[in-house]
């Protein structure tokens, strides 16, 4: 560990108009980060190198200086009191002992039933954290919807009641009314999911946008019940024009912040202080709204280390086939370009289609290719991930559709084909990789650049505060 070198940049060097510039304690911290760092040496790219064992010992030093503590505290001593006796046996039969981060900071807070802004590092944990309040809240006596959690995907929906319904589930030696969790996804069986809203409603339901408020405008769902609303990748949705309007319609106009526990969840919270200014303003939240923001100085997680391999468009299919091989990743994902109206109207092949075309006829690895993209059916995007959660490795090339929230802890390496469009795109692609918060496993993710490209890639590596290394192949 102590042989990798990280390249962090000194807070006098980040730029101000940077959304993710850190607020004023974050600074604070960054800057007696560095100064208790000896590590230090100096450089003529305007960065400072510094030994990875270095910052770790920092960051603990830091932490222990009233950002978080390390202690043997556990999830049971957080919960006890507030979630019920069976849910938290659930949570440590699957493997939830220790609090994360983000955990161990919200959890207190959550529980005082204040509305809350969770903003912490990918892969930290944040699913796990609202669930559990959501659990401390509802009574599965009640027949009636008493959580919504609103997300930007229907594959991301399936994820989260996943994890809700293996916690919910009733343990063999523990009796008790199990708890009903309702996906309502776009995509789904509307009729079906109508008549079970009416027979016996369930206690939580995980919806994205749009079918939440094609239920809500029917009058099928009401949300006088609801004690909690958790909305997931909020900058995401909020930054979508086509689902803005249902959002805001959704926080205020179906439902009411006073009448309910919000909670807004994301690794990216671009202009966080404008955000939750715009919460209290708008009435999304209430006024004593906390904005938790964990890792405020490194947004990006620190078990992923970031490299680029300069190449022309017409030898990167070969680079990436090269890199496979010598990297032998355990799985992958690999991120294309979406297809511009102007390339599909010309007749072109997605970037995405003539990777798989390609993949197919040359790599001769284990993997096992894959696709996920917006323009294939419901089923076949299910299928995909059905495929890949059985087990065994796998090479998915996706564009970013996959890369909010989607959880596969085994990928260990990242190829952005194509690079992202914007510095939170890259965050976001990124930390689908080095998703198990205690294994100090480093994870990989490449860039495949032309020479042109060099400049967005520093400037994503200066918003987000990490830096890329150059691998000459
Ligand atoms: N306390 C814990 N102990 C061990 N593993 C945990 C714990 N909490 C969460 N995890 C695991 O960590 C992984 C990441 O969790 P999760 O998907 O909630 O991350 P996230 O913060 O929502 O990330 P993203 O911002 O990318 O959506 C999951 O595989 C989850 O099972």
């Amino acid at each position: 560990m102590a042989s990798q070198l990280l390249f962090l940049p000194h807070v006098a060097l980040l730029p101000k108009f940077s959304p993710f510039y850190p607020s004023l304690f974050a600074r604070q911290k960054l800057t007696l980060f560095h100064s208790t760092t000896r590590a230090i040496k100096s450089s003529s790219n305007s960065r400072i190198t510094i030994n990875l064992q270095a910052v770790a010992d920092a960051c603990s030093e830091i932490e222990s200086n009233g950002v978080t503590e390390t202690t043997d505290l556990t999830l049971r001593n957080i919960c006890e009191g507030f979630v019920p006796e069976h849910i938290i046996h659930r949570m440590e039969e699957i493997g939830f002992v220790f609090p994360t981060n983000i955990q161990r900071e919200a959890l207190p807070t959550l529980f005082t039933g204040r509305d809350c802004i969770l903003h912490a590092q990918t892969g930290s944990g944040k699913t796990l954290t609202y669930l559990l309040l959501i659990f401390s809240l509802i009574n599965p006596q009640r027949s009636s919807v008493q959580a919504v959690i609103v997300v930007p995907t229907r594959e991301l929906g399936m994820q989260v009641t996943k994890v809700a319904r293996m916690l919910a589930a009733k343990s063999t030696d523990i009796e008790v009314k199990g708890c009903t969790v309702m996906a309502l996804l776009d995509g789904g069986m509307l009729r079906r999911h109508k008549s079970w809203l009416k027979a016996e409603p369930p206690a939580i339901v995980v919806a994205t946008v749009a079918s939440l408020c094609h239920m809500l405008e029917k009058h099928i769902l009401r949300l006088d019940s609801v004690r909690v609303l958790v909305v997931d990748e909020v900058d995401f949705l909020f930054y979508s024009s086509k689902q803005v309007g249902s959002v805001r319609k959704l926080l205020t106009t179906f439902s009411s912040c006073d009448k309910r526990q919000t909670v807004f969840a994301s690794a990216s919270i671009p202009q966080h202080k404008h955000f939750v200014h715009d919460c209290i303003q708008q009435k999304w939240t209430k006024r004593d709204v906390v904005h938790i923001h964990v890792s405020a100085i490194m947004p990006m997680p620190l078990c992923l280390l970031h490299r680029f391999v300069v190449c022309g468009k017409k030898n990167k299919h070969q680079i990436l086939l090269a890199l496979l091989k010598s990297d032998a990743p355990e799985s992958a994902i690999i991120f294309a370009g979406e297809q511009s109206e102007k390339s599909k109207k010309a007749g072109n092949d997605p970037s995405t289609t003539l990777l798989i075309e390609f993949l197919k006829a040359s790599y001769d690895g284990l993997l096992e290719i894959l696709l996920l993209e917006e323009d294939m059916n419901f089923n076949s995007r299910a299928a995909s991930l059905t495929e890949i959660r059985q087990g065994g490795g796998f090479l998915l090339v996706s564009t970013d559709i996959a890369a909010r929230g989607i959880d596969l802890p085994e990928t260990t390496h990242i190829f952005n084909f194509d690079l992202p469009q914007t510095a939170t795109d890259y965050l976001h692609r990124a930390g689908r990789a080095g998703r198990k918060p205690f294994s100090d496993r480093k994870c990989i993710v490449t860039n495949l650049i032309t020479s042109e490209e060099r400049f967005v890639l520093q400037k994503f590596e200066n918003e987000l505060m990490f830096s890329c290394e150059e691998l000459i192949l």
